[in-house]
């Protein structure tokens, strides 16, 4: 896909998101948080353009939310299902989904959702869901010990684009890749011209080492997998719990991870722990041994009594000869065991197994006391060691590095799919959290039947259900706080909640296809001149523009606000026989449906919220809107109450009564 032909995407953008790995792929997903990867993307510009994305693909022309009411009512939705997941991802995530008046589009999401309201949000999948996230790079790979030595240019420069890790070197004589093997533990060579110089250190000639990388450097492999070691345990739980089918072998992909130590080593491997224990310990298994001889020499000494003959004590002193001699002369037997136990100790202190013999070195055959080791031999046990251990483990980092690498694909699919069951699970706890059910989508305007909003100011389990049809333009009158307001935001969030694909908190639905929700909300107060005028500018260019192809459904609040009652109904008049003409569906809530009515020139039609009395200071409303009836005003009904409770006075409020 064309970044810049997504609707919002300019050059800058473009190459912003052509930073990522794979843009196009992300966009397709609607990958909210990779999109927020590039740089300078907010997470909600990611949104945008990841609905612009869709959009786009669906040819879906936008602006179903056509006013800053309809808005909120998309964001009220959206928080509730926000509220509904577990990791970052699903909720960036479920920024894509938005109303939209393509028919392609929502039943897409329709079917999903169809598939997603199945699943069951057990708590112990919500549980796993916890550790699961994206994916990712780690973000320093130095490796320091390592690095390609060429002869040519652009070898080289291949070189440091394809192993980044690794420093590269240019080397044009032997003396120069001589110098590289002092300095790094392993020089690769990228040339074959070097194939026959001689040179000490670890010195490969690979001239294939680039078309393998992770062979060179199975750091990658294993820095990959050891960072995001904790995302991909938790998502082969969450595959577990929920009994999904796993990308990849489960009890493999576990197995290989517990080899690996965050920091990228392999664990778990006996002989290399045998090693690396050995290296760490020389020093002090050498000092262990020198002891437990000198402590075996001294006790035989302190044990026995030497008797030397007279001639036999001359003949030494006059050689010059020491202690040694008499050492080797009465006590070889001793000297010998002790040393024994020295090499013995050794060996069996750093468990060692092919360096036995160099070991046993250590600790030479002439008699002295006390018994000390040969430093040379220890230090050449120290490299032979080392380099058992490096070459162990090197080996073992490209086992397990070839033993991941082929899983590289199958584990980001692992994870993909443990996070948009996410996406599910927040769809399927919001259908549950409020009763929801699949709407129909079709016919002329609406259908609830038994609809209860979430948004409401009351808990869910206290709100009353409703219901309410409308086809073409009505008036909706009603009492004081009798849940005029309220009916509106339930049939704005149902018709939301359908051209998302979702589905809706009522008991049954049906709901039109619409291209635009223009929601009106109630203004505080009187306008201005200016400000009139432009409300009046908004609803002339509503009327005119609504089509066939682009139904409108219009809902307002209590307009006659605006300016003042007599003018209020003539304009409210006027506008509703102009969404008539033009067979738009639209409610308008009004205290002057009465009004409205005498001054229209077609017939309108109006339901009422009925109170049916007043009980404790307080109103008892049918919240369901009765058709075809004007509701009697609150005022009405207090003067009716006062009529029949004062006798006295019960003239007085039998005229005003008459007036209603
Ligand atoms: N279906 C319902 N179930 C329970 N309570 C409701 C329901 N509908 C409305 N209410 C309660 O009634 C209150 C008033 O509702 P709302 O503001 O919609 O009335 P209104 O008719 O628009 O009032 P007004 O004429 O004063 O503008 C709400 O804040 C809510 O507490």
């Amino acid at each position: 896909m064309e970044l810049t032909a997504i609707p919002g995407v300019g050059e800058k953008t473009a190459d912003a998101l052509q930073a990522l790995d794979d843009p196009e792929r992300a966009l397709e997903r609607g990958d909210v948080a990779t999109l927020a990867r590039a740089p300078g993307i907010s997470s909600g510009r990611a949104a945008r353009i990841a609905r612009g994305a869709i959009r786009a693909n669906y040819d879906d022309p936008g602006e179903f939310v056509a006013t800053p009411r309809a808005r909120e009512i998309y964001q009220d939705v959206l928080a509730l299902l926000q509220e509904r997941t577990v990791t970052d991802y699903a909720t960036h995530r479920l920024e894509t989904l938005y109303p939209s008046a393509s028919r392609a589009r929502i039943e897409d999401i329709r079917e999903r959702t169809r598939q997603a309201m199945d699943k069951e949000p057990a708590a112990e999948v919500l549980d796993a869901l916890d550790g699961v996230e994206p994916l990712s790079e780690p973000t320093d790979r130095r490796i320091r010990d390592r690095c390609l030595a060429t002869q040519d240019a652009e070898t080289y420069a291949h070189a440091r684009d394809v192993i980044p890790e690794v420093s590269v070197e240019l080397v044009d004589n032997a003396r120069k890749l001589s110098e590289l093997a002092r300095g790094y533990a392993t020089v690769v060579v990228l040339d074959e011209s070097f194939a026959r110089t001689d040179v000490d250190g670890d010195v490969r000639i690979e001239p294939d080492a680039l078309e393998n990388p992770s062979a060179v450097v199975p750091e990658r492999t294993l820095g990959f997998f050891a960072h995001n070691r904790d995302r991909l345990q938790a998502a082969a739980r969450v595959h577990r719990t929920a009994g999904l089918d796993p990308s990849c072998d489960l009890d493999s992909l576990e197995t290989a991870l517990d080899r690996l130590d965050t920091d990228g080593a392999v664990r778990g491997d006996e002989e290399l722990d045998r090693l690396t224990t050995a290296v760490n310990d020389i020093d002090a298994a050498v000092s262990q041994a020198e002891r437990v001889a000198n402590d075996h020499l001294r006790d035989a000494i302190e044990e026995r009594d030497v008797t030397i003959d007279g001639t036999d004590l001359l003949s030494l002193v006059e050689r010059g000869a020491g202690v040694d001699s008499l050492l080797q002369r009465e006590l070889a037997d001793e000297y010998d065991a002790a040393v024994e136990q020295a090499r013995d100790a050794l060996v069996e202190t750093l468990n060692l197994r092919e360096t036995e013999a160099i070991a046993r070195r250590a600790f030479g055959d002439d008699p002295a006391y006390p018994v000390e080791h040969d430093e040379e031999v220890v230090n050449r046990l120290r490299t032979e060691l080392t380099a058992a251990r490096d070459r162990r483990a090197t080996r073992q980092k490209r086992e397990l590095a070839s033993d991941l690498a082929g899983m590289r694909t199958d584990c980001q699919q692992l994870v993909e799919c443990a996070l948009e069951l996410d996406v599910d699970l927040a769809i399927s706890r919001f259908a549950r959290d409020f009763d929801c059910t699949m709407p129909t989508v079709g016919g002329d305007g609406f259908t609830i039947e038994g609809g209860r909003s979430p948004l409401l100011d009351v808990a869910f389990e206290d709100v009353e259900p409703v219901d309410y049809e409308v086809s073409g333009v009505t008036l909706l009158s009603g009492v004081n706080s009798g849940g005029k307001t309220s009916m509106l935001d339930l049939v704005a969030l149902i018709v939301t909640l359908t051209h998302m694909g979702l589905p809706v908190p009522a008991e049954h639905a049906r709901v039109a296809r619409t291209g635009e929700l223009q929601y009106h909300a109630k203004n505080q107060g009187t306008l201005d001149a200016g400000a009139f005028e432009s409300t009046l500018r908004e609803f002339g260019e509503l009327t005119t523009s609504i089509s066939e192809d682009r139904p409108v459904l219009v809902l307002v609040d209590e307009l006659e606000s605006i300016t003042e009652p007599g003018a209020s109904a003539n304009i409210m008049a006027g506008i509703l026989e102009a969404l008539a003409e033009r067979d738009a569906t639209a409610v308008f809530v009004s205290h002057l449906a009465s009004e409205i009515r005498e001054v229209a020139e077609t017939e309108l039609a109006v339901d009422g919220i009925e109170a049916s009395g007043i009980a404790d200071g307080e109103l008892l409303v049918d919240r369901t809107p009765v058709k075809g009836r004007l509701a009697r005003s609150t005022p009405e009904l207090i003067v009716e109450k006062l009529a029949d409770e004062n006798v006295a006075e019960s003239d007085f409020y039998a005229g005003l009564l008459e007036k209603f």
